[in-house]
């Protein structure tokens, strides 16, 4: 398998097949849970999501950003307004949009968003349904591969996950502004943090794209050595949530801490901004979350990792419950 910084990658374009993936994937799922893929289909939906997303934060009013202001986990978040570390003072150096599910427009009937959408992305609302089910679609390839990973039958996850007006699932663009030169500013773009869903698909791109980094599993949480994710063009970068690690899988798969710093010391001559993509993949609100594997055969150190994240090994708990206790514990607003 082919490696860059930390993070393996796999071409997934011949990988039809749920064991095929599986095989591929599988010794990640359990080390560092995040994966670069290649071949996945969606290059170009995501370099026009790029587009679409710049031309947003560059444009848009902010009368209408605040029109669609952030609430339930949809909508615009303002520059250090919000704080996913929230162990540590600084807030993050980013701006967001967070998008829910749109359905498709049909003949004459336009797509019809289930949140306002700001002017500049109602525009493009076809293509932000067409991408959400594009990210949607590779997520339950995925889960049928984690689910024969784990000798599960092959519908485990992806049954309980669907599209609709009520699904959790969010694509969120994401800002980092540039820093200019000689700025004083805490080197926090992203806090350390784990994704909540069953798994996130990331998009990055070149210019400015670099500052993400994991700290693996194997690390120790008090002064680990965080490492750079890297880049790959084109790429989708895939990683697990704790919907899956902790709970379904019994910490089998990784859902592990993530962040985005600027370079220090800072360069003389600033940092460019950078911008993301993300699909926050989560189960339907209703499933049922309980451990998968045998309780018994989950390791000390596995149930000292669960127990971190407040999961009891065996309980059973619905989507909706694990995703609103991580919001609540792990994540903060700036008024
Ligand atoms: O912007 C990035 O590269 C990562 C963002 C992230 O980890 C998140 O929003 O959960
Ligand atoms: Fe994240």
């Amino acid at each position: 398998m082919a490696q860059t910084g930390a993070v393996p990658v796999v071409d997934v374009s011949q990988l039809d097949d749920p064991r095929s993936l599986a095989d591929a994937i599988k010794s990640t799922l359990n080390s560092t849970g995040f994966l670069f893929l290649t071949g996945h289909g969606l290059e170009a939906q995501a370099e026009r999501m790029f587009e679409i997303s710049e031309r947003f934060f560059r444009e848009e009013t902010d009368e209408e950003k605040q029109r669609c202001a952030y609430k339930d986990n949809k909508g615009y978040t303002r520059v250090s307004q919000e704080v996913l570390d929230p162990s540590k003072p600084a807030p993050d150096l980013k701006e967001g949009f967070n998008a829910s599910y749109i359905a498709p427009g049909e003949g004459a009937h336009p797509p019809v968003p289930s949140q306002p959408l700001p002017n500049l992305l109602q525009d493009h609302a076809d293509e932000l349904a067409a991408f959400q089910h594009g990210c949607f679609s590779i997520c339950q390839r995925l889960l049928q591969a984690f689910a024969v990973a784990l000798d599960l039958p092959v519908d485990f996850f992806t049954s309980q996950h669907h599209e609709g007006p009520d699904s959790r699932s969010i694509l969120r663009f994401l800002h980092y502004p540039a820093i200019p030169a000689g700025a004083a500013v805490d080197p926090n773009r992203a806090g350390a943090h784990t994704d909540y869903g069953s798994l996130t698909c990331l998009f990055q791109r070149q210019t400015g794209g670099e500052g993400l980094q994991i700290l693996p599993s194997s690390e120790p949480l008090e002064g680990g050595k965080w490492r750079d994710v890297g880049m790959v063009e084109g790429a989708m970068l895939m990683n697990i949530g704790d919907a899956i690690e902790p709970v379904w899988s019994g910490a089998n798969f990784k859902s592990t801490l993530h962040r985005v710093v600027l370079p220090t010391p800072l360069p003389a001559d600033g940092v460019p901004e950078r911008f993301s993509i993300a699909w926050f993949n989560q189960p339907s609100p209703t499933a049922s979350l309980k451990t998968c594997v045998p309780v018994s055969s989950i390791s000390p150190e596995d149930r000292e990792r669960m127990a971190r994240k407040g999961v009891e090994p065996g309980k059973e708990v619905t989507a909706d419950e694990h995703l609103q206790a991580r919001l609540a514990s792990t994540y903060k607003l700036v008024k």
